[in-house]
């Protein structure tokens, strides 16, 4: 029987479902993204209003230079009525030239006459600026916070937006371009007919038309609905404005239902031009919407978001910094951990998927890093963003053959044959077990020597003679420590394994050879190989390990390897 669920007892019947919009032919669920909204980054505003410790000057200076950088060409800088150090840094922009010809600073100010001048007077020797205005329309605000009707809140945005006009002529008519913007602020609960009605009275005050735009900003203040309501209601407000080609349709969305970054691109595909959000999703409560994350989604489709994620790590490092709040580990592309497999089958897989992805490259005669990515479990190539491959394999016990190959191939170059990966990763699964926590390549390659290369077996090689005959046979000599004695041991056979062990009689040990493979570690005339050879020894199948300069030293190491493997086991027992 399928077990059933129970109530929860939480007060539910104190919410209401968000209404649906009607909207029946919709076009946005067939659309896709095929370039790069135009970006806003909000860090130094929005961002920066939710800190629980706002960014001093110095600080909000490497956040301004860092998006430069990546190639934000929108930034709002703050809200300068607010207090004297937000003035103050928009000034020292201005003033000492720190703004790039190309980059567009906005500041946000309430529709109040004295914060829109104060907040004009900011940008007074900016070449290109945006004033941003915004007042909140939604039916609770308008009864609860201004105690205003409808006519009286379209008013509020409607002067708003005409001091804006006649300060912008009194301040800045220096400038090479002056834009403007309009927020009505928690634009998800505003009825959708009355938020249309406020950007129509704004628009008549800003009269855009060609060379001057709007942007009107839709926010989803706090969010509340599902992403599709939101497209929903961009795409009424995207067919419904008038003078659409002269406006800039732009989305703000908040964070509070996690699914911010649906509500963006679901908001794209129903018509917005324009994206505002934050790096790494700072912002008020749970936080504007992750410039980051919507940047490599684009990335990711093969669309160019037209800002620099190269160094995703550098950008994390400096938002922490700046922010003095850590990014989640498991953050989208960003975090610690996002490119990393602990589990047995992600690990096995990705392995796998690199490995033919190098192989396939190079079929194709392109470089790996040049080739379409495709390898299981990584939706991207963590090397894209400046991640290496290092961190993408780590050990614990979740882990299996596959990550632990993969970590001694990568550390140490070493190919272990496949059955030898299991027997290790049952060796490896013994510690973890009782250890538990994560293995470095340090620890594993401490297990791996003490398995595999400890001199210490009851039988060691100190050196070895050869001969081969005139029928192709092979006699060897050889100084062994066998049992604790110094013994000249000799054998014959096809190669130097198969004499090794013929000689091994000689001091009573009884060696069956099942498979052998070797390879070299290093290239040049010093390199080491690697010798791997599966025996069996009373009644037992193990595997020893050699590492030597020289070839026949590896393979007869093994050999003895392997006898010292076969005694731990049956002492184990
Ligand atoms: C969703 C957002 O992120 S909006 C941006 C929010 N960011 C900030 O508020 C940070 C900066 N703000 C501040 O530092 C202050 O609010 C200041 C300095 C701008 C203004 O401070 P104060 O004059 O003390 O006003 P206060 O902050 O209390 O704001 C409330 C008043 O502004 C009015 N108001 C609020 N928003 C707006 C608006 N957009 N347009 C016009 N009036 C507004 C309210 O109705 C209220 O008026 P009342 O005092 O007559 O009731
Ligand atoms: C001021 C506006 C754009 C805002 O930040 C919001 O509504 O979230
Ligand atoms: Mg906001």
């Amino acid at each position: 029987m399928v077990p059933q669920q129970q109530p929860s007892g939480m007060p539910v019947h104190r919410y209401r479902p968000f209404p649906a919009i009607d909207l029946p032919d919709r076009t946005w669920p067939a659309k896709t993204i095929t370039s790069a909204p135009r970006w806003l980054s909000t860090d130094l505003r929005d961002g920066n209003q939710a800190l629980i410790e706002p960014m001093d000057p110095q600080r909000k200076h490497e956040i301004f230079a860092l998006l430069v950088r990546m190639g934000y060409k929108e930034i709002e800088v703050g809200f300068p009525a607010a207090s004297q150090t937000d003035f103050d840094f928009v000034r020292s922009l201005v003033e000492n030239d720190l703004i790039p010809d190309d980059v567009q600073i906005s500041v946000l100010t309430q529709a109040r006459p004295d914060l829109i001048e104060r907040t004009v007077q900011s940008l007074v020797g900016a070449k290109r600026s945006t004033v941003h205005l915004y007042n909140a329309t939604a039916p609770e605000f308008r009864r609860v916070v201004f105690g205003v009707d409808r006519e009286a809140c379209k008013a509020i945005a409607a002067d708003g937006t005409r001091t804006v006009v006649d300060c912008i002529e009194r301040y800045l008519g220096e400038a090479e371009y002056v834009g403007y913007e309009y927020s009505p602020e928690i634009f998800i609960d505003t009825e959708l007919d009355f938020a249309l009605e406020v950007c129509e009275a704004v628009m008549d005050v800003w009269r855009p038309g060609p060379g001057r735009e709007i942007i009107l900003n839709l926010p989803a203040t706090v969010e509340r609905a599902t992403p599709n309501v939101y497209a929903d209601q961009i795409e009424w407000m995207s067919r419904n404005l008038s003078r659409r080609e002269h406006v800039c349709l732009s989305v703000h969305p908040h964070n509070d239902r996690g699914t911010g970054i649906a509500s963006a691109e679901l908001g794209v595909m129903a018509g917005a031009d324009r994206v505002e959000g934050c790096l790494y999703g700072h912002g008020e409560r749970t936080g504007n919407v992750d410039l980051v994350t919507l940047g490599m989604n684009l990335f990711s489709q093969g669309v160019d978001p037209m800002i620099d994620f190269s160094d995703i790590d550098t950008v994390r490092r400096i938002v922490e910094h700046c922010t003095q709040m850590p990014v989640a580990p498991r953050h989208p592309y960003g975090g610690d951990l996002v490119y990393t497999a602990f589990s047995g089958s992600h690990q096995d897989a990705i392995k796998k998927g690199l490995t033919a992805l190098e192989a396939d490259a190079a079929a194709a005669g392109t470089p790996v890093a040049e080739y379409p990515w495709s390898v299981p479990y990584l939706p991207i190539d963590p090397k894209d963003v400046g991640r290496s491959y290092e961190a993408v394999i780590r050990v614990n016990s979740q882990s299996g053959k596959g990550g632990v190959s993969y970590i001694l191939h990568r550390d140490h170059a070493l190919d272990v044959p496949r059955r030898m990966q299991i027997e290790f990763s049952h060796k490896v699964q013994e510690f973890t077990d009782t250890e538990g926590g994560e293995f470095d390549g340090e620890r594993l390659w401490e297990i791996f020597s003490q398995t595999y290369l400890n001199d210490d077996g009851p039988v060691g090689v100190l050196a070895h003679r050869s001969e081969t005959a005139a029928d192709g046979g092979y006699r060897i000599s050889a100084d062994v420590r066998a049992h604790g004695e110094i013994r000249e041991i000799a054998g014959a056979g096809q190669g130097p394994i198969s004499a090794f062990c013929d000689a091994l009689t000689d001091v009573d040990v009884k060696v069956r050879v099942l498979d052998y493979v070797e390879h070299s570690l290093d290239v040049g005339s010093d390199a080491r190989a690697a010798a791997y050879v599966e025996t069996e020894i009373d009644g037992r199948t193990v595997w020893g390990v050699g590492i030597h300069h020289n070839i026949t030293t590896a393979s007869l190491k093994a050999v003895c390897s392997a006898i010292g493997r076969a005694q731990a086991e049956a002492a184990a027992e």
